[in-house]
């Protein structure tokens, strides 16, 4: 882990549109980041940082046990791991919340089903307000479940809204606000730290000049 190029998982998906511009800002080379091919591993022209291409729900894995040094992942998915990290930065990006949403105008029943991509977050959440819900974990399309009658409620990722708006059901409650963080593995945050620290400036001030004044 400390030797050869700094590593950092990145996940593929929407997050990859937002941290190439932020990344470019910061000085760091995007070129691998956005070249349009097929390997999982790429290195920056200076042989310094390794970027490692994952799906967003196994970059906090891949960093807590060592095998990449730092990582980009949402509190959403932080919250669902609970990886023992380190979360240095919060890059500003990838804004949305995590929200209870229901069918529009409809009570739940007081012993709902809860369908999620977040089985631990839905069942701590639910918990906590003393309601014994009944968790019914999915993989995606979680919108789906009120409508087909799988679940009286869902927890998922709210943006703009627009997925609930279409599909007849409205926000019931906030779990939990979210946006990208920067992770990295514990030890090599301490034994790379000559490499990390100052990575870990210059995109912390492209995050601040990108921020809204
Ligand atoms: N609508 C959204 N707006 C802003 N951020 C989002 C939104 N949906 C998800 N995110 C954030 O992006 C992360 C990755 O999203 P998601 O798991 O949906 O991946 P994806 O980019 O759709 O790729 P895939 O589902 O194909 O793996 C989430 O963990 C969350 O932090
Ligand atoms: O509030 P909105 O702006 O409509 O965004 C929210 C939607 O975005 C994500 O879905 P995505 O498109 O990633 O599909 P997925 O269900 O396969 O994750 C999330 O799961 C919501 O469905």
């Amino acid at each position: 882990m400390n030797e050869g190029p700094l590593s950092i998982a990145v996940p593929k998906g929407r997050i990859l549109k937002a941290l190439a511009p932020l990344f470019s800002r910061a000085g760091l080379d995007v070129g691998p980041l956005v070249a349009d091919d097929r390997r999982l591993v790429r290195d920056d022209a200076a042989g310094r940082l390794r970027y490692v291409f994952l799906k967003p729900d196994d970059v906090p894995t891949y960093v807590e046990y060592g095998a990449v040094d730092l990582g980009i992942a949402g509190r959403d998915t932080l919250l669902e791991k609970k990886a023992d990290l380190y979360t240095p930065l919060d890059l500003g990006i990838g804004r949305c919340r995590l929200a209870v949403a229901g069918p529009r105008g409809k009570r739940a029943p007081d012993v709902p089903r809860v369908a999620t991509k977040y089985p631990r977050v839905t069942a701590e959440f639910f918990a906590k307000k003393g309601i014994q819900a009944e968790v019914i974990p999915v993989s995606g399309s979680v919108e789906l479940a009120p409508l087909v009658g799988l679940s009286d409620l869902i927890v998922d990722v709210v943006e703009t809204g627009k997925t609930l708006e279409e599909n007849d059901l409205e926000v019931i409650e906030t779990v939990a606000e979210v946006s990208t963080m920067l992770i990295a593995n514990r030890a090599a945050y301490k034994l790379r730290a000559a490499e990390i620290r100052p990575l870990c400036e210059a995109i912390g001030k492209a995050v601040a000049e990108s921020a809204p004044a």
